[in-house]
């Protein structure tokens, strides 16, 4: 099986590639930063092979207490949390508003399968939402408007929906992967462990090596 990896920027494909080992079954695009380019360079690459599986990988931010700065993530759900209408009321999805799903399900055999390799190989990881922001969060406040709208919200990036909107397009199934640089919240830059979160991504693709089939 083919598998299509998508991540941001140049420095998640090297992590990613350091980790597959350059094996030919992967193709790495970097598609950019932000869920519009995700999609777009996601569905392009797809129309141009065919693949069995597209994976959103990259570094991400853990909500507290659900998903640690040096962890992983495996998303259970692909979730564009800022896909909606501001109302005096609050905010409401587009599915609320009847315009379609904000909310893409991740095979749950597959989840399972990455998340127990994942482990075995003493990598902290957990399953559950990953959220597609166009904005990082950069404030409490919002961090806390986040966890109250999707409860088990567990990480948040800028990608995966894109990535699984333009696979779910093509019937072809999807799986994202966050590596933990930073928590969701009040915005710290100096708080980002890059560096680490892309050590963490590579090993956990020396795993996806193994796992998938
Ligand atoms: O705020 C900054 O100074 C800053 C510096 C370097 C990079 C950024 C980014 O926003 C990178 C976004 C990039 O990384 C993913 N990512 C990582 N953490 C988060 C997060 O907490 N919320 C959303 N996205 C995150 C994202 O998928 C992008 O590809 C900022």
């Amino acid at each position: 099986m083919r598998i299509l990896v998508v991540v941001a920027v140049p420095a998640e494909k090297e992590a990613v590639w350091r980790g597959l080992k350059g094996d030919g079954r992967f193709d790495v695009v970097a598609a950019g930063v932000g869920p519009v380019a995700a999609a777009a360079n996601t569905a392009k690459a797809l129309a141009a092979a065919g693949y069995g599986l597209a994976v959103s990988a990259g570094i991400g931010g853990g909500f507290p207490g659900r998903a640690e700065v040096g962890s992983l993530v495996v998303a259970n759900e692909i979730i564009a949390a800022d896909l909606g209408v501001e109302t005096p009321e609050g905010f409401a999805s587009l599915d609320e508003l009847g315009f379609g799903s904000t909310r893409i399900q991740v095979d749950v055999n597959l989840v399972n399968a990455v998340a127990e390799a994942l482990r075995t190989a003493e990598l902290p990881v957990t399953t559950g939402p990953v959220l597609t922001v166009s904005t990082v969060t950069g404030t409490a406040e919002s961090a806390a408007e986040l966890a109250a709208r999707v409860p088990r919200a567990t990480a948040e990036a800028m990608e995966g929906y894109g990535v699984a909107f333009a696979a779910q397009e093509r019937g072809v199934p999807v799986l994202e992967l966050r590596a933990i640089s930073n928590l969701v919240g009040p915005r710290d830059r100096t708080a980002w462990r890059i560096n680490e979160a892309l050590g963490v991504l590579e090993a956990a693709c020396a795993v996806l090596l193994e796992v998938l089939p």
